[in-house]
């Protein structure tokens, strides 16, 4: 397959639409600060230096959850990383972007409403169809460029990621670039000795579709988060299951997923290891633990892995050649239920395997817990979209930038 452009084939002063993945944590209505506004503030600085007229899309949440936000905070955590203004524009493709698109000058740096809010984004069609919606359809035309910098989308094929670079020259930005170089050379590298994948985080559905194609290549999957009491709900343990209605985490995605898991299950039931123990928060709102073993009812949500399953996923990552994690094994932000991602993460940190950290939310987890980057083989901003990439599937966001037409 052909490389991609970047922007060293790029002509300056032109005007470019450019795409980033800024999907960031959302606590209390406030989006946090991570790494990926740190990584694509260099595309974006790069652009403004130049002298382009530069106009920003990003995406954040799911419609229907909480982290569905606009991106009005985004533009100024954005301007804050790059060292110039980000305008903001609440409209993704109206009269009111078109008006401020026409507005800019050279190094001019303007941001569209979430992509989301967009209705013809989300459902996953093929490039083709996306390039004739009318939101690829009235805004190509205003733009001389596009410009894919986000590699931890281009598993999805949404309108911003496949439509636009089928109806105008297309390149990858410089976080597109090194994503793709890194994750492409890990995908092709063998191990002598155990390679091991802790995995957990909200998306199980992402994690659950690649760890049936990575059965070749990983020993042992150490699982936590939502995957994880889902594995256990199909081993026959009474968990997997949502207790707050208004709260789809684990319902859709056991009916999407458990013939899968189960046949996971039945094939590679030696390379998955399973909690032993879980943590709640007690009445007092406390850490308190108990054994799987134990429970005969779901009553309380489980935030993380218990302290004996956090310990013996410890030894496991000591004895790996290699480490993979993709999602964190609980919820880390809140500190009594950072036990088994701090676990998991200290013994990658301490000992000399290579190793690949994961995930947009994940990889706070190393500042929030005193860790350093330099410690790990590659802190990737991609979650789902690396580990799709270690099976050496191509992403559909990177294969429309290498097609030659
Ligand atoms: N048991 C759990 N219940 C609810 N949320 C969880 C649980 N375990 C992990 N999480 C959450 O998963 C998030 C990471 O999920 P995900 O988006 O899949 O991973 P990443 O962002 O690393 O790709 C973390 O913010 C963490 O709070
Ligand atoms: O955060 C993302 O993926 P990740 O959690 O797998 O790293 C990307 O922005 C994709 O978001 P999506 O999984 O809602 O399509």
């Amino acid at each position: 397959m052909a490389a991609f452009q970047t922007l060293d084939d790029l002509a300056d002063g032109q005007r470019v639409l450019v795409r980033l993945d800024l999907n960031s944590p959302v606590e209390d209505g406030a989006v946090q600060d991570n790494r990926r506004f740190e990584r694509h503030a260099k595309t974006v600085r790069e652009l403004a230096d130049r002298g382009f007229e530069t106009v920003l899309m990003a995406h954040q949440g799911r419609p229907g959850r909480d982290t569905f936000v606009s991106l009005e905070q985004h533009a100024d955590i954005l301007s804050g990383h790059i060292g110039t203004d980000v305008d903001f524009v609440a409209d993704t493709f109206g009269e009111d972007a078109l008006a401020a698109i026409d507005d800019l000058g050279g190094g001019d740096v303007l941001l569209l409403e979430n992509t989301r809010m967009c209705d013809e984004e989300l459902p996953e069609e093929d490039p083709e169809v996306k390039a004739e919606t009318e939101f690829v359809r009235t805004l190509a035309p205003e733009f001389d460029a596009y410009v894919n910098d986000a590699y931890s989308a281009a598993h999805r094929s949404h309108a911003s990621l496949v439509g636009f670079p089928l109806v105008l020259p297309a390149y990858a930005g410089r976080v597109m670039e090194t994503e793709y170089e890194a994750n492409t050379a890990i995908a092709q590298k063998e191990f002598d000795g155990q390679v091991t994948m802790a995995v957990g985080g909200t998306k199980a559905t992402d994690v659950i579709d690649v760890m049936d194609h990575l059965g070749d290549t990983v020993d042992d999957f150490l699982l936590g988060g939502i995957a994880g009491e889902l594995f256990l709900r199909a081993d026959g343990a009474p968990v997997g299951f949502d207790l707050d209605p208004d709260l789809d985490l684990y319902d859709s995605q056991w009916a999407d997923n458990h013939e899968l898991i189960e046949r996971i299950l039945e094939e590679n039931r030696e390379k998955i290891t399973l909690a032993t123990d879980m943590a709640y928060a007690d009445e007092d709102g406390d850490r308190a633990e108990t054994n799987v073993a134990d429970i005969d009812e779901k009553t309380v949500s489980f935030m993380d892995v218990g302290s004996d399953t956090a310990e013996g996923y410890a030894d496991v990552i000591r004895d790996s050649e290699a480490v993979f994690v993709k999602g964190a094994l609980g919820v880390f932000e809140e500190e009594r239920f950072s036990v088994g991602t701090v676990s998991v993460l200290e013994a990658i940190a301490e000992t000399d395997c290579f190793s690949v950290v994961g995930g947009g939310d994940t990889s706070r987890a190393i500042e929030m817990y005193g860790m350093s980057e330099d410690d790990f083989g590659h802190v990737s901003i991609a979650g789902g979209a690396y580990i799709r990439a270690l099976t050496g599937a191509s992403l559909i966001g990177v294969e429309v930038l290498q097609r030659e037409d």
